[in-house]
């Protein structure tokens, strides 16, 4: 890829220069402005975000050595700056990065100096295709509300994808047609395998068991999407939304008929028309503006590669959360994925490797790059993924153990050589912590077998 070089800024034209500078108002950037403030609390440091809210993460709880919860909200910039009186919140885009000269230029024609920075910038919607007024991504409040105005009037959608959004909106969306056009033999690819689509798929046949649902699930159908209809679509550069991103918001269509002003031709060769379609396709990281004069090396899926202290190829340039791709030798029982759960810890731990440079302290890659987990809800069922849950990179050289109870519990351990390498587990299963030790202390559990997963042994005390 070729770039133009962008003129050398001299330190004289700058406005001021911080000892720490953190782009973005999200989750990632947000966790990292903490971690330094509190580490270093005499250090100058900025946050530079576009919008006046940054995404807080609120009520914190570890609930066992990896695995942990919280929820986000949105807050007014104003709440971090009283509590950390070094920080400085610049309200701008960053138009462009000069790492040579170590400053940044922002939209509004500032231009800050920096001695070290980290890029947390985000990622935004994968669209179908660009520049169409009937495909929308949805990535933060400005795009949901855009989803919901356009919802209130729609008799059907097409939802396409097969990941976190889809799985979410043909939960939610009600009073409209929904056709979820996906490409793959079940539903949830990028979460579940076939069983546990199979373990999810009555829920979207059943009433929703909030007593207030006042309607019946929306109709919906899957067909395959068309391949190669990838495009990039520039939305706005807002935080992402977190899990409830839907609540509040009511997404309920207009059930009156209407013309469809956009039809979506699949693979199957049907085409259906719609009002509108969502393109729940994943993300594309935010890089643009700092990629320009620079050499940064990116990886295959767009991101900025950071190495195990989270720096890019850019001298004491940082990056965290959706925008990078950790390209360090990674854990057999991790893998990155862009969830805002990554994008705390990596944000938390790239504070703290900035700031222990600084201080020219040692610092070793964080725990909880050990071993993945997540904790969510799909269908109003908790789910926890552990480890290389969908066999990730193991080939055939793995066996699956899987108990269900339908409308319950769906509980699936990955073994390879008969150790526990991943688990994914659907309901009230109160196994994680038990599961997780056994994938950190790969135990050989062969002579335990089908046992493992027996309902009527108290799998705890078995292990104790
Ligand atoms: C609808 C939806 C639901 C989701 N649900 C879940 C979930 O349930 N669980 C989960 O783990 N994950 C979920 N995710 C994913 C999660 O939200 C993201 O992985 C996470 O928020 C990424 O955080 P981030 O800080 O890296 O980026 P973002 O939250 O995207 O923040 C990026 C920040 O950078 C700013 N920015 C961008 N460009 C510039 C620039 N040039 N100059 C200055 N500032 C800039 C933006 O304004 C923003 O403040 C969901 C995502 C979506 C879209
Ligand atoms: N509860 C949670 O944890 C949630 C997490 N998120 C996160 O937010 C981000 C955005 O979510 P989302 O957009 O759903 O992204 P995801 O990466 O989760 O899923 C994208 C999906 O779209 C499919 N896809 C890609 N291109 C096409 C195409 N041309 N036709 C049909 N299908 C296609 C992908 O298939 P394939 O994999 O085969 O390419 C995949 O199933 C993700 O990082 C996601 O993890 C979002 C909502 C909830």
């Amino acid at each position: 890829m070729a770039f133009k070089t962008v003129p050398h800024l001299t330190p004289s034209g700058f406005k001021k220069t911080f000892q720490f500078v953190v782009m973005g108002g999200g989750i990632a950037g947000v966790t990292c402005v903490e971690q330094l403030s509190s580490q270093i609390p005499s250090a100058d440091v900025a946050l530079i975000t576009a919008g006046p809210h940054i995404k807080a993460v609120t009520n914190y709880k570890q609930v066992s050595r990896t695995l942990e919860e919280f929820d986000v909200e949105e807050q007014p910039s104003s709440v971090l700056e009283e509590k950390f009186p070094n920080l400085t919140i610049i309200h701008s885009a960053v138009k462009s990065l000069h790492t040579k000269s170590h400053c940044v230029e922002t939209a509004d024609g500032r231009v800050f100096g920096y001695k070290k920075l980290c890029i947390c910038s985000g990622a935004r919607p994968k669209l179908l295709t660009q520049d169409n007024p009937y495909v929308l991504g949805i990535r933060d409040t400005d795009s949901a509300q855009e989803f919901q105005k356009r919802l209130s009037k729609a008799k059907r959608i097409v939802i396409v994808g097969n990941g976190g959004i889809a799985l979410e909106l043909v939960y939610e969306v009600e009073g409209c047609e929904v056709i979820w056009a996906v490409k793959d033999k079940a539903i949830g690819n990028t979460f579940f395998d076939a069983g546990a689509a199979q373990f999810l798929i009555p829920s979207l046949e059943a009433d929703k068991p909030q007593a207030a649902a006042p309607c019946k699930r929306p109709r919906y159908t899957t067909e395959e999407a068309a391949p190669g209809a990838y495009g990039h679509g520039p939305t706005d550069s807002g935080s992402a939304l977190g899990p409830d991103w839907h609540e509040g918001i009511a997404l309920r269509g207009a059930e009156q008929v209407r013309y469809w002003p956009v039809y979506v031709r699949l693979t199957n060769a049907k085409t259906f028309g719609c009002d509108f379609v969502v393109s729940a396709t994943g993300v594309v990281p935010n890089t643009e503006p700092f990629l320009q004069g620079n050499t940064f090396v990116v990886a295959d899926d767009g991101g900025l590669q950071v190495d195990d202290h989270m720096m890019t190829s850019e001298p004491d340039v940082y990056a965290a959360g959706d925008v990078c791709t950790a390209c360090w030798e990674q854990s057999p029982l991790w893998q990155q994925m862009r969830l805002w759960t990554q994008a705390r810890q990596m944000g938390w731990y790239a504070g703290r490797c900035m700031a222990a440079h600084s201080l020219s302290e040692p610092v070793e890659l964080d725990f909880c790059f050990e071993l993945f987990s997540h904790i969510t809800k799909f269908f109003n069922y908790k789910v926890v993924l552990l480890g290389k849950f969908n066999g990730q990179g193991l080939g055939p050289d793995h066996e699956l153990l899987v108990r269900c109870t339908k409308g319950q519990e769906y509980v699936k351990v990955v073994l390879s050589g008969g150790r526990m390498v991943g688990a994914v587990l659907i309901g009230e299963t109160d196994l994680e912590e038990t599961f997780e030790n056994l994938i950190l202390n790969q135990m050989d559990l062969t002579p335990y077998g089908e046992e493992l997963l027996n309902p009527d042994i108290d799998i705890e005390d078995y292990f104790d």
